[in-house]
């Protein structure tokens, strides 16, 4: 049946279906509204998530107006609206940022810009957007405009920059360099940082900086494994380290460093460093010339007596644990002295110097040269052989090409000079001994080879220690001896032609409490090398003094003069003159009874000062006798300006004089040359009438010795004057 037309639409739908078909359209309608909506929800709530809008506008639409989304709204802090203007004037886009939008709005090609955005409230946000046209719906095109808010970021560079301006003024005011240096994962490394005064440290270019390669290329390559040992300890035990380095400059000069880091171990695995390097050269070189100064010899350069006691400790204990030998060579310079009271003290540090290159060169380079001080030095041989009998001939080969070294002629100051050494040998690495018992040891060894009449070596003999000991005993003795008035004086006559006493000589005897007598001549030269012939020659002229003013009493004896022997180091110290004056003075004894017998050994000093010295006291009357005249050095220009009164010819010529035809000649020319100068001459040592008879007939007047009376007490002097 066909339906009514007033129920048919045109397509022949009946209004029923037409309302059905209604309903479901606004069904979906509303489905896909509420469906829209939500999107537009979830859309706000992402854009207020990421910070971000955005706009868009009709390119044919009036001028600046744009619809805005939500989260642009909020973004420019202003209600949620549909649209913004974008124009010159009621943008929120700061002035000087406003060209740059509108340019990227002329190119529309969706490149990145950033401007900034005054909110209402004054605030200002940064913006990063990008503009771009589509082609709309209906074919006209449309701009579109998305924007981030990137303030946050914005303050996080700036505070960043902020920071890293920071750290950079205070890298540029410390006097160094800070560096970041980072270990990757696969062992690489890198310098993320490194501060600006790195050229300057490590004498790079400008242009290279963070490249690790060139600033290692710096380090002195005899340094770097020790680095690399730094930061890989460090890798493993996280701690801070430093370490001092030397750097390589372009002009070959050598300069020190000091590096600090702390390490920080990185997620990937990796490890960082933060460090910081400066210049330590001026410490360095502060600290080398501290230990120079400590441990060197001013003049020569060598290690000096601390630096050799250090090394001889570590040698001597290596020597003994390894059972090898070592050896000590001490090289004392013969008649040094003479050259140095001579030729003054410069060219003596001349010769020094030499002598001290020359050890240098002749030694290996592990063994020491040392200065010891004055004329003395050291030479230390290390790792000589085992076998006793092999080191000592290896020790005796080296000081053999010393003694070669040091004997070939040196020119100091244009002039050619002959220097030898005398050179004492200790072995060391058998015993445990002191560093101060070996250097004793090699130290008398030298003295042997001085006796053995210089320019020699000889080793250490145990006899010698011996005798050293004694000698050491022998002088603990002495000084109390001194003190205990074990020392007394004996007299000897001294007559003339007929025999009849005209004087005698003071001798100094000692009695030992347990050794009995101890002759003078083992205990003066004793005495003079301790110092103690000061306070015993001191005694000894009070004696004598005392025993003149006895004389002086007695008929008998009141014409008798004393002799009294005074030794160099005596008569030298500076008080000598007014201890005698004093002396006298105090005992009231005739200065014209006193004579004080000088040996030559005296003309060897300061000649000036001995005669002035002598003229000192011979202005007081005090006479003067050379003792054992022709042994040692007097020249005849020496004797005429010694102001002397008279010589004594030494025993050793009296006792073979009519034996031996040479002794015989020399007494006849001292008495001879002694009868020129106008100097009384007394015979020392006359033991027989021949020998008497001879001095007699060659001139000589009074004579001392055995034939007329022995050294005895001040009571046989007595006898002898009553008798
Ligand atoms: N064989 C032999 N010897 C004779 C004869 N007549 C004397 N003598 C010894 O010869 C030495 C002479 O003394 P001197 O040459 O001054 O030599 C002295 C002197 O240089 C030194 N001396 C002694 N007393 C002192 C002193 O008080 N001070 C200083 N500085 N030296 C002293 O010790 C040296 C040795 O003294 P002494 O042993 O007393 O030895 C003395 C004496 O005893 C003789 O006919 N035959």
């Amino acid at each position: 049946m066909a339906r009514p037309a007033s129920v048919l639409n045109g397509d022949g739908l009946s209004v029923q279906e037409l309302r059905e078909a209604l309903a479901q359209t606004q069904h979906a309608l509303a489905a896909a509204q509420r469906q829209l909506c939500e999107q537009a929800q979830i859309f706000q709530a992402m854009e207020g998530l990421a910070c971000a809008g955005y706009w868009w506008r009709h390119a044919g639409a009036q001028a600046m107006a744009a619809q805005c989304s939500p989260g642009l709204c909020h973004i420019a802090g202003l209600p949620v609206q549909e649209s913004l203007s974008f124009g010159q004037d009621g943008c929120g886009i700061l002035p000087e940022d406003l060209p740059a939008f509108l340019a990227a709005r002329e190119r529309m090609d969706g490149t990145e810009l950033e401007c900034r955005w005054r909110r209402p409230d004054g605030q200002v946000r940064w913006l990063r957007m990008q503009v771009r046209s589509l082609g709309g719906v209906d074919g006209n095109p449309v701009e579109l405009g998305v924007v981030l808010d990137v303030t946050d970021e914005h303050l996080a560079t700036s505070q960043l920059r902020e920071q890293l301006g920071f750290i950079q003024r205070i890298a540029s005011r410390i006097p160094g360099f800070i560096y970041q240096y980072r270990i990757h994962p696969d062992g690489t490394a890198s310098l993320p940082y490194v501060s600006d005064a790195v050229h300057d440290l490590m004498g790079l270019r400008p242009d290279i900086k963070n490249e690790l390669s060139a600033l290692q290329q710096q380090v002195h390559p005899q340094d770097m494994d020790m680095l690399r040992s730094a930061i890989d300890q460090s890798a493993c035990d996280l701690h801070p380290w430093q370490r001092e380095y030397r750097v390589l400059s372009d002009d070959g000069s050598v300069r020190w460093h000091m590096t600090s880091a702390v390490p920080q171990a990185e997620a990937d695995g990796g490890l960082l460093l933060h460090g910081y390097t400066i210049d330590i050269t001026k410490r360095k070189q502060t600290e080398q010339e501290i230990e120079r100064l400590a441990f060197y010899d001013a003049l020569t350069g060598l290690p000096n007596r601390r630096l050799l006691l250090e090394r001889l400790q570590h040698a001597m204990s290596v020597c003994l644990r390894h059972q090898r030998h070592g050896a000590l060579l001490f090289i004392d310079l013969d008649n040094f002295k003479d050259l140095n009271d001579t030729l003054g003290h410069d060219v003596g540090d001349l010769l020094l110097t030499q002598v001290a290159a020359r050890l240098v060169q002749t030694v290996r380079e592990v063994d020491t040269v040392a200065r010891f001080g004055g004329d003395e030095f050291v030479v230390m041989l290390d790792g000589l052989s085992s076998g006793l009998a092999q080191a000592v001939v290896e020790a005796e080969f080296v000081a053999d090409k010393l003694l070669a070294a040091l004997n070939i002629p040196y020119a100091l100051a244009g002039q050619p000079h002959y220097s030898t050494p005398s050179i004492g040998i200790a072995l060391f690495g058998q015993e445990r001994h002191s560093v101060d018992e070996l250097l004793k040891r090699a130290d008398l060894a030298m003295y042997q080879a001085k006796a053995a009449g210089r320019n020699t070596q000889r080793f250490f003999d145990p006899a010698m220690q011996a005798a050293l000991l004694a000698r050491a005993s022998l002088e603990a003795d002495l000084r109390q001896g001194l003190a205990g008035n074990e020392l007394f004086v004996h007299y000897q006559p001294v007559v003339d032609a007929r025999g009849r006493v005209q004087g005698a000589e003071a001798l100094a005897r000692w009695r030992h409490p347990v050794r009995g007598f101890i002759s003078p001549a083992e205990f003066i030269p004793l005495a003079e090398q301790t110092g103690l012939i000061l306070p015993l020659g001191r005694h000894i002229l009070q004696v004598a003094c005392a025993q003149l003013v006895r004389w002086a009493r007695d008929p008998q004896a009141a014409h008798l003069s004393l002799a009294v022997n005074v030794s160099a180091r005596q008569f030298r110290q500076p008080g000598f003159v007014a201890e005698v004056l004093q002396t006298l003075q105090a005992s009231g004894a005739n200065p014209r009874r006193l004579k004080i017998e000088l040996t030559e050994s005296m003309l060897l000093g300061d000649l000036e000062c001995t005669i002035e010295r002598m003229g000192q006291l011979k202005r007081h009357g005090v006479g003067f006798a050379l003792d054992d005249f022709g042994t040692g050095y007097s020249s005849l220009s020496y004797l005429k300006r010694l102001p002397l009164d008279q010589v004594k010819i030494d025993q050793s010529f009296v006792r073979d004089v009519l034996t031996d035809p040479n002794d015989a000649a020399i007494v006849r020319t001292i008495l001879a040359l002694a009868q020129s100068l106008d100097l009384a001459v007394v015979a020392e040592g006359v033991e027989t009438t021949g020998q008497l008879g001879f001095l007699r007939l060659h001139g000589c007047e009074q004579f001392q010795g055995y034939l007329f009376g022995r050294p005895g007490s001040a009571e046989d002097m007595d006898v002898l004057l009553h008798a």
